[in-house]
């Protein structure tokens, strides 16, 4: 499709360039809608094909970010940075291109604010962060919001609860079994929450140290990651990659509920149809997974951590109204969220 008609179609939006041959930069900014505030979006710092997958990826994020942040009700629009990496890059060079990409984010006069994803780190943030105030999480050590993956395993956790409670009747977790798929950074801290409020967990990971302490530290039972989808459970929580709800595991759950942190879960828009259909309750991915956003948010009105948790924490309540909406207008959870979404930012249903 056409670059104008994508932007188009994921109802975009201003797109802005920036090459600076000094220093090597090309960097593209996505805004998608900045209605209810300032967009916040990280920058993704990866190596592109094209130029034009480049501007393709920073639309699509773009976009979830402002999705993202309206569910959550945040006073922010979305918008993402791409940084196209050059194949060969000394550490020199990255500090001038994170440099320039500081002076192209103030420029843009706080409309866009910046934040670490895939590819950048807490310095190359630190560096753009001379450069211009519109950065968040530039400064662990200062104070900041740190690492979001607790907060987002936390916020993960209460849309658990939500779901629980709707589907199930339940205000506890006491003896509720969840499969979680991927013990790492949200993944693990999900599962210790869990464990600790009851839960029983069956899990699974590639990588066998992690599993070995899920099994040691939480009393889980492991399964291998081609079954842990069909475990006879309570819960599904995705916490690895993107695209866990597929024909192919769609033909082997067991569970009520899916709800974890990953994004993307639904590999395409029919998947969560067919879990409507089978009255398997999903919790849509970029609401429960949104506490690192949350969290990373509140740097911009001054990081209080407590405030921060009791926002995360709303994620329970959110669930329950997407839900209550779901149920009462026989339709996905998923396209509910985007509903709740639309309605807000642009005064209609888009699908
Ligand atoms: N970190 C956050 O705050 C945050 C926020 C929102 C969404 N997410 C999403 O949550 C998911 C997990 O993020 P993370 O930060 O914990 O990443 P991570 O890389 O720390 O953890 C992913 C884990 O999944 C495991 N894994 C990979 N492939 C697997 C497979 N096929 N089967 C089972 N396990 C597998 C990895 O070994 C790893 O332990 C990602 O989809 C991410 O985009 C994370």
């Amino acid at each position: 499709m056409d670059l104008f008609e994508y932007a188009n179609s994921l109802n975009f939006g201003e797109v802005l360039f920036k090459t600076d041959p000094a220093t090597g930069l090309q960097a593209i900014v996505a805004l998608h809608n900045l209605k209810q505030g300032p967009a916040i979006g990280g920058c993704r710092f990866i190596e592109y094909p094209s130029t034009a997958e480049a501007t393709r990826d920073a639309l699509r994020l773009g976009r979830g970010m402002t999705y993202k942040a309206a569910i959550s009700n945040l006073p922010h629009g979305g918008g993402k940075a791409v940084i196209m990496r050059p194949k060969h890059l000394s550490e020199e060079q990255r500090e001038r291109l994170f440099e320039e990409f500081g002076r192209f984010v103030d420029s843009l006069g706080g409309r866009y604010i910046t934040c670490e994803d895939s590819g950048t780190n807490v310095n190359d943030i630190n560096v753009a962060h001379r450069f211009t105030d519109h950065v968040l999480g530039y400064d662990p050590d200062a104070g900041s919001s740190g690492d979001p993956s607790p907060v987002t395993a936390y916020g993960v956790r209460r849309g658990i609860e939500a779901a629980v409670k709707f589907k199930l009747g339940r205000d506890s977790l006491e003896g509720v079994h969840v499969a979680v798929q991927g013990l790492g950074a949200v993944g693990f801290c999900l599962a210790r929450e869990l464990h600790e409020l009851g839960a029983t967990l069956t899990v699974a990971d590639i990588n066998p140290a992690a599993v070995e302490r899920g099994v040691n530290e939480l009393g889980a039972t492991a399964v291998s990651v081609d079954a842990i989808h069909a475990v006879d459970c309570d819960i599904y929580a995705p916490c690895a990659l993107g695209g866990a709800i597929n024909d192919t595991t769609l033909a082997g759950l067991q569970c009520t509920i899916v709800a974890g942190a990953a994004n993307n879960q639904l590999l395409e828009d029919r998947h969560g149809e067919e879990l409507h259909r089978r009255g398997i309750l999903y919790a849509p991915d970029y609401a429960i997974n949104a506490g690192g956003l949350i969290n990373v948010a509140q740097e911009y009105v001054g990081y209080d951590r407590e405030r921060a948790l009791a926002k995360t924490s709303e994620i329970y309540e959110t669930m329950l109204a997407i839900f209550d909406r779901a149920g009462s207008e026989d339709l996905p959870t998923d396209v509910i969220a985007d509903r709740i979404v639309e309605e807000k930012i642009f005064g209609k249903a888009l699908r």
